[in-house]
Formats: structure tokens, C-alpha cells, sequence
């Protein structure tokens, strides 16, 4: 993964449109949620959309507090190649998804003890808000040197008019994105997604 540009993660997608909008823009990774949300879709419906997807993307599944064995058999009917773990995790769950072969991203709360902020081995951290994929904002930059140095997201509140203060508050390696880019709760903008995505990458 290299990224001289911040990378940039659209979660929540469920359809073919959105998805191509995403790709377009030039979005890193696609997540799909396959937990309970607003956002849920079947594996079967990820794998749909998978399909269409360049291979240098990279397609996350998203899960909230699943077990492992339940991560991985919906990861892999989804066809995806990375699993994001949300909720209250071990760095042992984090080895057994790599070595069913999916890289992961870990996903901690900002307000989450120090010891979460830990590198556990994951391939990208994500630090939230406290309840995910809620549209909450927050003090980007109280996490400035939380993960220096290592590959991490920001996530929680962004929009096509915060990321870029967002990312350079935090010291962020790159953003991910849900609530902002949607006209109403769990609905998609194609248009947010592209100006989210241009904003970030210009
Ligand atoms: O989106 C959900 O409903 C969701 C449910 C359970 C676990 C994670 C979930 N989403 C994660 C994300 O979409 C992102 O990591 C992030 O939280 C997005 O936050 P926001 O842009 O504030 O929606």
C-alpha cells in the first residue's frame, strides 16, 4: 500500500451505481456493511458488486462484534479481500483473519484506552467515533500522535467540507466516509461520494 495522497475508504455502498461512482473518483477501498445497520446487505449482494471492482481496490467487509468464524465465512461468501473489526477485539482475532488470507483493518473508538491504540498486527488502524457510522464529528486532532508513524484512518462526522481539516488535524495516512456522503440516513449521494472523494485527493 503506498499512498502519496491520502487514502480515502467509502463505506455503506449497496449499489452498482455508487460503487462505479467511488472507482471513478479514485476511492481506495469499498466497504459494504455486513452487520446490523441501516447499511446492512447480504454477502450475496456484496459479492454482486465485488464483481465490478479492479482488483487494486480494496473491497472490506464491515462487521460490528460477530465472531470470528462468522467474520470470515461472510467475508469470504462476499468474495472480499480485507474484513474491518469493530467492537471488542483480540490481537488473536486479528491473526486468525490473516490467516484465512483477508487483511484487516481495526477499528477503535476514539475515546477507547490507550492499550487499543496498541499495533496488534492489522493493516490499517481505523479510529471512529464513538458509535460507528453514526455521522458524530469530534476533536480531530486530540489523536494527532496516537499512531504516528503507522498506517491508520480517520473516521466519524466527515464530509466533502471537513476531510481535508479532518486528515491534517488528526495526522491522518488517509479518511473514511458513510454518514457524509448520504442524502438521508443509509441513502447514498452519488454526488457527495464524488465531491468527498475529489476533495480529499486534490
Ligand atoms: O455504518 C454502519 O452502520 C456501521 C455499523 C456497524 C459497524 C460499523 C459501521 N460503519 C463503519 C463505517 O462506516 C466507518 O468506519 C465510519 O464509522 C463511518 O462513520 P460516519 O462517516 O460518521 O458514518
Amino acid at each position: 500500500m503506498s499512498a502519496s495522497k491520502p487514502f480515502v475508504k467509502v463505506c455503506g455502498l449497496s449499489t452498482a451505481q455508487d460503487v462505479q461512482v467511488a472507482v471513478a473518483h479514485g476511492a481506495d477501498a469499498i466497504g459494504f456493511v455486513l452487520t446490523s445497520s441501516v447499511r446492512e446487505i447480504s454477502p450475496q449482494q456484496a459479492a454482486e458488486l465485488v464483481k465490478a471492482i479492479d482488483e487494486a481496490i480494496a473491497t472490506v467487509a464491515v462487521f460490528r462484534s460477530e465472531d470470528i468464524q462468522t467474520v470470515l465465512q461472510r467475508a469470504t461468501q462476499a468474495g472480499v479481500s480485507w474484513v474491518q473489526l469493530h467492537g471488542q477485539r483480540t490481537q488473536a482475532e486479528v491473526a486468525t483473519a490473516h490467516e484465512a488470507g483477508f487483511k484487516v483493518i481495526r477499528a477503535v473508538r476514539r475515546n477507547d484506552s490507550q492499550e487499543q491504540f496498541a499495533d496488534w498486527g492489522e493493516d490499517l488502524l481505523l479510529i471512529d467515533a464513538s458509535v460507528p457510522g453514526s455521522g458524530e464529528s469530534w476533536d480531530y486532532a486530540a489523536v494527532k500522535d496516537l499512531a504516528a508513524g503507522r498506517h491508520w484512518l480517520v473516521a466519524g462526522g466527515l464530509s466533502p467540507q471537513n476531510v481535508v481539516e479532518a486528515v491534517d488535524a488528526a495526522g491522518a495516512w488517509g479518511a473514511d466516509v458513510s454518514s457524509g456522503v448520504e442524502s438521508s440516513r443509509g441513502i447514498k449521494d452519488p454526488k457527495l461520494i464524488a465531491e468527498f472523494i475529489d476533495a480529499i485527493k486534490a
